[in-house]
């Protein structure tokens, strides 16, 4: 799939082919990989190759809540991008270098006082992150090691596999509701292709973030492990997935997710022009002030 984000000279400045990453990573070995092999990215992504299995880890670290921000989801795009070129690469595992915290979801300061062509641009790169993350070749798994709402969760339904940490903290779901705004119809879709139609009906409405043991049981997630466990869990399911050919499964994969896909294809300047309407309008912009603000109180 090509990368057709139409982006302003900012974000085009960071598809740069594949920047080291700064300081202390750069080329950190990979860890067991014992020989050499290094470790590379940009500033947000951390992508640990393992050459030798076909896998990479790469490690999301936004801090302090791995908000996707528009350069995050670039970083994030561009990385994806490049595993999927590389022949070396079968499968990623997604995981977060932020503790406690998977990821907080889209970031709310992208979409908060903004203009309409920044809304936009902001809104075609979650578009693509997440055409990217849904239609890989690659198997994905992720390694979810903390709370996941909103944008969070979508980048986790869209893994093929998903293993989460056994902390009552570390809840998922979609809970856009709860800020006063509405999952678009495309985060609906694949909830209730993961949950089926009457769950996913009552956790979009009621914006629920389910703890562990309800997300198991609700199936949002494949496997919740011990938090110790959740990076070695994610590697043998991995090879689980691997020791399928790589064209039956791909096939396979594209068969199931396409027509979920098409569907936001089909329409993807609507959708954009739908999301600027929406996030513009004054009762949004309140409730999103009213949000931040909780956010920050919650501190004081
Ligand atoms: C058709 C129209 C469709 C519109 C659809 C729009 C779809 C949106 C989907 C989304 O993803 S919306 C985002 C939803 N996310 C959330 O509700 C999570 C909000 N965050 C939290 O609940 C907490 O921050 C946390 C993740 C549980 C972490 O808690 P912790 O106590 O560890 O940290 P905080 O002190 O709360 O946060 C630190 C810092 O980060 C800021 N922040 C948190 N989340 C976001 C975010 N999503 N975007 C931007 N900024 C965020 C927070 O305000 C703090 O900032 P400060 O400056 O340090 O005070």
């Amino acid at each position: 799939m090509a990368l057709t984000v139409g982006l302003r000279p900012l974000t085009r400045a960071l598809l740069r082919p594949w920047a080291r990453v700064p300081g202390a990573a750069l080329g950190r070995p990979a860890a067991g990989s014992g020989d050499g092999v290094r470790c590379f990215g940009s500033p947000r992504v951390l992508v640990e190759p393992d050459p030798a299995a076909g896998v990479a880890v790469m490690k999301m670290r936004n801090p302090p809540v791995n908000s996707l921000s528009l350069e995050f989801l670039t970083e994030l795009l561009i990385s994806l991008e490049k595993l999927e070129n590389d022949k070396t690469f079968r499968g990623i595992i997604i995981t977060s270098d932020c503790p406690g915290i998977f990821s907080a979801g889209l970031d709310l300061l992208e979409m908060y006082g903004r203009d309409p062509a920044h809304c936009a641009e902001y809104w075609k790169a979650v578009q693509e992150l997440w055409l990217r993350v849904y239609l890989s070749n690659l198997v994905v798994i992720g390694a979810i090691n903390g709370i996941s709402p909103a944008g969070g969760c979508l980048l986790s339904l869209s893994c093929d596999y998903r293993v989460l940490a056994n902390n009552p903290k570390y809840a998922i779901g979609l809970n856009e509701t709860l800020l006063g705004i509405i999952a678009p119809f495309w985060f609906k879709d694949v909830l209730v292709n993961t949950i089926g139609h009457r769950a996913a009906e009552r956790a979009l409405q009621l914006g629920f973030l389910f703890p562990p043991s309800d997300a198991l049981q609700v199936g949002i997630v494949d496997q919740v492990v011990p938090e110790d466990q959740v990076q070695s869990t994610a590697r043998s399911v991995m090879a689980q997935w691997l020791a399928i050919p790589d064209h039956a499964r791909q096939l396979t994969k594209n068969l199931v997710r396409k027509p979920t896909a098409d569907r936001l294809l089909q329409q993807r300047d609507a959708d954009i022009q739908n999301f600027v309407r929406f996030i513009s309008r004054d009762s949004i912009q309140k409730s999103l002030h009213v949000y931040l603000e909780k956010l920050k109180q919650k501190k004081g």
